[in-house]
């Protein structure tokens, strides 16, 4: 009884607390409306992932002096969501990702902009790139790379085909789940996924005993999800989103074996960030037919002490070009200089936050 009255007395107390956050956010959203009038007026861009990120900074500071119990994802959690909100109030603007629903990039869309965005899954990424052009879509979600699988062909022909910039890069750690309607793993007769799931989850089915039922390839994970849902004694091996999309209960998470599995997800749009004091740039490089020219390219880099952290090559129709990402801005006065100076072999994607995982 004694701890009947302790709990009424505390959701009291969470009560109040709750009508407070409600204020003070209701506060917020008249600010945000300010803002959306003023960029309205200027035409300037809705989203500021710079702005966020310092956002975030700040509190994720405070917290830790105050020695508050929230970590820094719980914060980032609790406020894109409020970001997303907040944008949406400014000003609705739909966000197409390479689908289906339940796939990595949706998910990696949702980390940015929050569950009450409004979004449209785009079969292919050219089709990204197309809505984009044809500003169908305002953001366009698509993977860059992949810890085990390398760059993806397809977003680099989509970048030397049109004019998108990258806005944001997030990365994700890829989990899977082993998701079943199932009580017990002895009930499980075959299992759908999708081929590189299943060699990433190799040690899981052996140490198992999943390695003897069928395994069943399919298109996507989130197929898989959908599959196994509608058919008894089956399981999938999905992203944990695409499992809750089918209410299909998860039994393992995580079982992938290597625990670094990670992906890069470029966010495109039509605007330019602006310099948020820690920023990464992404560029696209064709070399002229000459000797040692990439060489005095990396030269000049170095020179003007631009620290290049990624540098792959790729080929387009028969052409060898790089992709190339460094530390820093593109209007900083050291890159601006270099960029200048090969401005004819270079395409600029854009300068974005640069994440704090890396890949
Ligand atoms: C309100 C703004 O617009 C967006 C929403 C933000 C917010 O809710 O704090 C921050 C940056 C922008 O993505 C702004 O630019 O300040």
């Amino acid at each position: 009884m004694a701890n009947e009255e302790a709990l009424i007395e505390i959701r009291k107390g969470l009560d109040s607390i709750d009508n407070k956050l409600l204020d003070l956010l209701d506060e917020r959203m008249k600010l945000v409306h300010k803002v959306g009038k003023i960029k309205a007026q200027s035409g300037g861009a809705i989203y500021r992932p710079e702005r966020e990120k310092s956002i975030i900074d700040r509190l994720d500071n405070i917290n830790q002096k105050n020695g508050g119990l929230l970590n820094r994802s719980a914060i980032e959690a609790l406020f894109l969501e409020i970001f997303a909100i907040s944008r949406n109030l400014e000003l609705p603007e739909n966000i197409g990702y390479l689908g289906p629903k339940g796939s990595f990039t949706h998910q990696a869309a949702e980390s940015r902009f929050g569950a009450m965005s409004s979004y449209v899954s785009i079969s292919s990424i050219k089709g990204i790139f197309k809505e984009l052009e044809s500003k169908k879509i305002k953001f366009g979600v698509v993977p860059i790379e992949n810890s085990s699988n390398g760059i993806v062909n397809d977003t680099i022909n989509g970048f030397t085909n049109f004019n998108s910039k990258i806005v944001a890069e997030v990365i994700l750690n890829i989990h899977h789940t082993l998701a079943t309607t199932c009580d017990k793993i002895e009930d499980i007769k075959k299992i759908y996924s999708k081929d590189i799931a299943f060699d990433q989850c190799r040690k899981f089915l052996n140490n198992f005993g999943l390695d003897e039922v069928e395994l069943i390839p399919v298109e996507s994970t989130t197929k898989a999800a959908k599959l196994a849902a509608n058919e008894p004694n089956s399981a999938a091996i999905c992203a944990h989103v695409a499992a809750k999309l089918y209410n299909l209960p998860i039994l393992f998470e995580n079982i992938e074996d290597k625990d670094n599995n990670k992906t890069r997800f470029f966010i495109l749009s039509d605007f330019e960030n602006s310099s948020s004091g820690n920023d990464k740039t992404s560029i696209l490089v064709k070399f002229p037919d000459e000797q040692g020219v990439l060489v005095k390219f990396l030269n000049d880099f170095n020179n003007a002490n631009i620290n290049l952290t990624k540098i792959k090559s790729h080929i387009v129709e028969g052409d060898s070009i790089f992709f190339i990402d460094f530390d820093g801005h593109k209007d900083d006065e050291n890159v601006k200089r270099v960029l200048e100076k090969h401005q004819s072999s270079i395409k600029v994607l854009g300068s974005y936050v640069k994440e704090i995982k890396d890949i």
